[in-house]
């Protein structure tokens, strides 16, 4: 099924290009300056009005009251689609969530398809939690009372990624994550995606970090090509990563392994792990990356980073 189906929404990857831990909140949750932006990997979700019945290729799970949930798709084992899960899932936590927010009643049938790795750093629950918001936002004609920005703005209840992944554009993230910024100009680049198939929680690398902040990180208006942003980026670190290392030593073997291939300008660790990325200006050399990096029980990817500029 392709993102161009109408009642389907892509959910795509976050990436932390960098993340400086700036402070710490009297409640613990930490303070972030972060550069994030989406890749074109993604999973996608899909919702059905309850008289259509189940999403195409999906039966329709054995909860009694909605939300339903079906999933579907080669990351779909970790995850539970049954109404018990419903605090644990995202997407049934999104769709309840708005649905009390607009009076709706709660009875979306929705289908996950999942692509990407659970627990990597990449957002992934956040971003399906956004893809179902923004996805039943104009299912359930709530678009011109409620903006893509007040949504995404509520939406940190959720969790402190799903703001960021509901406008899904290249942002500045600051407070614990939804004050968001327009992110400078960014240039067209591409990105090798690694996960070495080992999950990793995030309030553990937290946890992890040793005390200490870094100061916010001083960015340009614009970056003219893949080579400046990288420039820039090197002066900026993810302070998540060496904890994330300590916890999940395979890691540094992903970011060797990216760091290693030709034409890669930057490996980093997106977000709290285990995913990384690596940079390139060119798409050929980052699919050849790809190609020589895999081993088996990782996931890789390669695509283009997607930008405002290329938005329709
Ligand atoms: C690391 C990032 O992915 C960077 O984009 C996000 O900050 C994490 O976002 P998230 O997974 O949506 O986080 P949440 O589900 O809100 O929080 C999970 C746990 O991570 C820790 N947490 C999260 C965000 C933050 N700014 N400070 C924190 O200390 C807290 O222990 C929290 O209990
Ligand atoms: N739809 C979902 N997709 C992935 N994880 C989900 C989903 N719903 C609930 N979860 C739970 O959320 C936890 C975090 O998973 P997620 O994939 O969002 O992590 P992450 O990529 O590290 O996120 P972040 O980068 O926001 O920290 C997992 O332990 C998983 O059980």
């Amino acid at each position: 099924m392709s993102p161009s189906v109408p009642w389907s929404e892509p959910a795509h990857a976050k990436i932390n290009l960098f993340l400086h831990v700036t402070g710490r909140r009297a409640d613990g949750y930490h303070l972030l300056d972060s550069l994030a932006v989406f890749a074109g990997a993604h999973d996608l979700v899909e919702a059905a009005a309850p008289d259509d019945g189940p999403p195409p290729g999906a039966s329709r799970a054995a909860s009694p009251a909605g939300p339903h949930l079906v999933l579907d798709g080669p990351f779909a084992a970790p995850l539970r689609a049954d109404a018990d899960a419903g605090r644990d899932n995202l997407v049934l936590r999104a769709a309840r969530w708005l649905a009390e927010r607009s009076g709706r009643p709660n009875d979306a049938t929705l289908r996950l398809e999942k692509h990407l790795p659970v627990a990597s750093g990449i957002g992934g629950g956040s971003a399906d939690a956004a893809a179902v918001l923004r996805l039943l936002r104009r299912r359930w004609g709530l678009s011109d009372g409620l903006s893509i920005e007040a949504l995404a703005a509520a939406s940190v209840v959720l969790g402190a990624d799903v703001p960021v992944c509901v406008r899904q554009r290249p942002a500045r993230m600051g407070g614990i994550g939804e004050q968001l910024e327009p992110a400078p100009e960014m240039p067209g680049c591409f990105m090798l995606l690694a996960n070495p198939g080992v999950a990793v929680s995030t309030p553990a690398v937290f946890r992890a970090r040793e005390e200490g902040f870094t100061p916010a990180a001083v960015l340009p208006a614009r970056w003219p090509d893949a080579d400046a942003l990288a420039a820039d980026l090197r002066a900026t670190r993810n302070d998540l990563q060496p904890p994330a290392i300590a916890l999940c030593p395979p890691i540094d073997t992903v970011l060797a392994a990216i760091a290693a291939q030709p034409g890669c300008l930057l490996s980093r660790m997106s977000g709290s792990g285990a995913t990384c990325f690596g940079l390139f200006a060119s798409a050929h050399d980052a699919a050849t990356a790809a190609a020589a990096i895999g081993r088996e029980g990782w996931w890789v990817w390669s695509g283009p980073m997607l930008r405002d500029a290329d938005r329709s």
